[in-house]
């Protein structure tokens, strides 16, 4: 990792930092490898400790007294046991007292809690020092002491400060840039707040791993459970060879909050005692599935990467040409009926079985956001779900915000839904989905009596929706004009108007995908269509069945460019969807003079599905006919790939639309093809590309022999910039490229095709998949 030295200037003369454990040390090692500080000291009790980090140069001095290395500090950090701290404020007072510190020197410490160690500053200052800072970073291991340190422990973790009346903002500035410094973010927090979230996700798992081995140590063939112990006990331990001082003193100083965790903890444990005694199978699967899909949600959140995060991309496709594609493969299911299956099966009354339902990010975020609603949702198991719908009034207020991941249709369709519920909702995303135009929902839902702020900067998430409870009236249906051809926008309000009083109604400019109709039609909801009018009627219900998700024809479209403009290559899509407005692709690939057959023509769940076929074709530029346009919206960055292979030029506009998606795909994929060689122009609502392909020279004049042997995209470096489909559709260019291409930021490929590089490779692509935190 690249040290901060160069960029942070000397932030302080002297820093000492008292106590040289795991986290005293591991900032002195942070301070000193950051160059921040132009001395350091320490004091120690334990005088080996600070004789080998002399030895080591890692201090300038130290000793066991603080008297004795103190003078002319400018910054303190208290790094010992909670309850030795107040003893360290009185040997600071004494310094000050006696002119060795002054009086505005920064003190800060590192405990886990907070209200104990203001409450010890305050029984031995008379008035609180400017300077002081408490501090607690959020993080640590099982491994104690000097030799454990780390210099890059802070990285990537959170330091909670907790800013009071009586510090001054310098102080406070100071302590941040030292601590972002070493790789860490800072929040500010009040002290009771820390301490009653910290007794819950720290003190609690701490007591209960001790209590855990102190349960199974005194069982008489304790020898036996430990050598047999699994995994299971291993990782719930693994925290118990923790300091036993350390722990002792937190568990005493945050005594109150910890108790309350506890009794909440002893309160599920029965809960889960009388399931296990009653049999009682349905709630014990919801309360696991609920348990299991919160831990996975959650830790990316831990692991600050919610999803597809900015902060923590770091894998990358490592792709060689290839230049020919075959076989019959079976594409995930489709995201959009995926989400809208978990939505509608949610508020159905009875139970709906979801087969083929898309195990992505995106639809996986909208199946968390109805178990925090309260909904029971077995599965996913292989596509496989069980949702035991709650009724059109049965969802439950989130304790927390409900977190949409990178999923803009999760987002717009749901603050539909909670527009009308009795409860007030929060509703954010990752980075990417923050920046996105929420106002296209909010503004038209507020026509409806909706109370919706968009939170964020420029009408951006998080969106805050107040309950009609507080509200006071239900929403009204209106007649909205749409202004965009979005299907987002459209469902949004679709799914307010089922609560709405009176009549709901829609008009897109042009035909946008029709999957909510479809499926509220299938869950026996009358919708109305009349051209581009939609109407629906509120006050109805929802009755659950089964829903079979077709494969999707936006993770199809990859393959279907890949054979079209690669040599010798024929490759069949099995029962994809191929709704008249989804098919875009399609169209505009046949168009552009692709080889495409369907067969096997039929229907599941209420939408049509098909095989597609599609071998090595001759593509010829066009201009894109505008309509077409909401039907193939998903689908332009590989078509841009497709037109860079094609003979001639190829112009789109009216797709405006494209900019405001995961990333801007107009911007985007214009600076990525000029990186691998192509030729291309930006327009305000649009993209002209020349093609470079070369035309089909057969022996006979008339047949249309395909040459796709020649490349015709250098290789390169391409950033995905968060955006699932930038990185497919690079990787799909690999099979006209003269070099390799390496595509960095790809886990948000796992959005909404998982397993997208290993099928690509099994078609004769050569994708090496490449974590760099692996
Ligand atoms: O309704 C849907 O499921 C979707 C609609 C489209 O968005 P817009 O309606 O905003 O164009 C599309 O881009 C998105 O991937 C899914
Ligand atoms: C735009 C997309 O999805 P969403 O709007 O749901 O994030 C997409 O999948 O390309």
């Amino acid at each position: 990792m690249q040290s901060s030295f160069d960029k942070t200037p000397l932030l302080f003369k002297q820093v000492c930092v008292i106590g040289l454990g795991l986290i005293g040390a591991s900032l002195a090692q942070a301070i000193k490898d950051n160059g921040l500080s132009e001395r350091l000291v320490a004091v120690d009790r334990h005088v080996p400790s600070v004789d080998e980090a002399i030895k080591h140069g890692l201090l300038d001095a130290g000793s066991t007294r603080l008297t004795d290395v103190v003078a002319g500090s400018d910054l303190l950090i208290i790094a010992v046991p909670v309850q030795a701290v107040q003893a360290v404020f009185t040997d600071i007072k004494a310094a000050m007292d006696n002119g060795q510190l002054a009086t505005d020197c920064i003190i800060t410490d590192v405990c886990s809690t907070k209200v104990n160690i203001i409450e010890a500053a305050k029984s031995v200052f008379a008035a609180l020092p400017t300077g002081f800072v408490p501090a607690h970073p959020i993080a640590g291991a099982e491994n104690s002491g000097y030799h454990a340190r780390r210099a890059n422990l802070f990285v990537n973790h959170s330091v909670i400060i907790c800013e009071l009346a009586t510090t001054s903002s310098s102080a406070i500035a100071k302590l941040q840039q030292l601590w972002e410094a070493v790789g860490a973010t800072v929040m500010p927090m009040a002290a009771d707040h820390h301490d009653a979230i910290l007794a819950h996700t720290s003190h609690l798992p701490h007591l209960l791993a001790f209590n855990l081995v102190e349960q199974l140590a005194s069982h008489d063939d304790n020898l036996d459970m430990f050598r047999y112990a699994a995994g299971g006990f291993r990782d719930f331990t693994r925290i118990a060879a923790s300091d036993p001082k350390m722990w002792h003193d937190i568990f005493f100083a945050n005594e109150r909050a910890i108790i309350s965790a506890l009794d909440e903890y002893g309160v599920y444990l029965q809960t889960m005692r009388q399931l296990i005694i009653d049999k009682d199978s349905t709630a014990l699967m919801g309360l696991l599935g609920r348990a299991q899909a919160a831990r996975r949600h959650f830790g990316h959140m831990l692991a600050s990467t919610p999803y597809t995060d900015t902060s923590a991309m770091s894998a990358s496709y490592n792709i060689t040409p290839s230049n020919t594609v075959s076989g019959t493969i079976t594409i995930p299911g489709d995201k959009s009926i995926s989400h809208r299956s978990i939505m509608l099966g949610s508020l159905a009354t009875g139970v709906t079985n979801v087969t083929g339902f898309l195990e992505g990010e995106d639809a996986l975020a909208t199946l968390q956001a109805f178990r925090d609603m309260g909904v029971s949702i077995e599965g996913p198991d292989k596509g496989r779900l069980t949702i035991h719908g709650v009724g059109m009034n049965g969802l439950k207020p989130s304790k927390t915000p409900l977190y949409m991941g990178n999923s803009g249709t999760s987002m717009r369709l749901l603050a539909g839904i909670l527009a009308a519920q009795s409860f007030d909702s929060v509703l954010t995303g990752d980075t990417s989905l923050n920046k996105r135009p929420m106002e296209r929902v909010a503004a038209p839902l507020r026509d409806m009596g909706a109370v919706i702020q968009s939170t964020g900067h420029d009408g951006t998430a998080p969106l805050s929706i107040t309950g009609r409870d507080t509200v006071g009236q239900p929403l009204q249906g209106v007649e909205y004009d749409m202004p965009v051809a979005s299907a987002q926008v459209k469902s949004c309000l679709l799914l307010a108007g089922l609560w709405a009083n009176g009549t709901t109604t829609v008009i897109q400019p042009e035909v946008s995908r029709d999957h909510t109709e479809r499926m509220l039609s299938a869950f026996g909801y009358p919708v109305t269509v009349d051209g581009n009018r939609v109407s629906i009627e509120g006050g109805g219900t929802l009755t659950g069945g089964d829903i079979a998700v077709p494969a999707d024809i936006s993770s199809a479209a990859f393959f279907m460019v890949a054979a079209a403009i690669s040599q010798g290559s024929e490759l069949t899509l099995t029962q994809v969807g191929i709704n008249p407005t989804r098919t875009g692709i399609i169209d505009i690939l046949k168009l552009m003079n692709a080889d495409i057959s369907l067969s096997n023509e039929t229907h599941v769940g209420g939408e049509p599905v098909a095989d597609i076929t599609i071998r090595s074709s001759n593509l010829q530029g066009i201009d894109i006919p505008e309509y077409l346009v909401p039907l193939a919206i998903d689908e332009f960055p590989v078509l841009f790939i497709a037109a860079s292979c094609a003979q001639g030029r190829t112009v789109l506009t009216g797709a405006k639309e494209l900019r405001v998606k995961e990333s801007d795909r107009i911007a985007v994929m214009a600076d990525g093809l000029q990186t691998l060689g192509i030729d291309c122009t930006v327009t305000e609502d649009g993209l002209i590309i020349e093609g470079k392909g070369i035309e089909g020279k057969g022996s006979n004049a008339d047949s249309n022999e395909v040459n796709n042997s020649q490349p015709v995209f250098g290789g390169g470096h391409i950033t995905s910039h968060h955006d699932h489909r930038i990185a497919m559709s690079f990787a799909v260019a690999s099979l006209r490229a003269s070099k390799p291409i390496t595509i960095e930021g790809v886990e948000t490929v796992n959005t909404s095709f998982p397993g997208f590089a290993e099928l690509a490779n099994q078609v004769g692509m050569s994708i090496e998949v490449h974590d760099s935190r692996a």
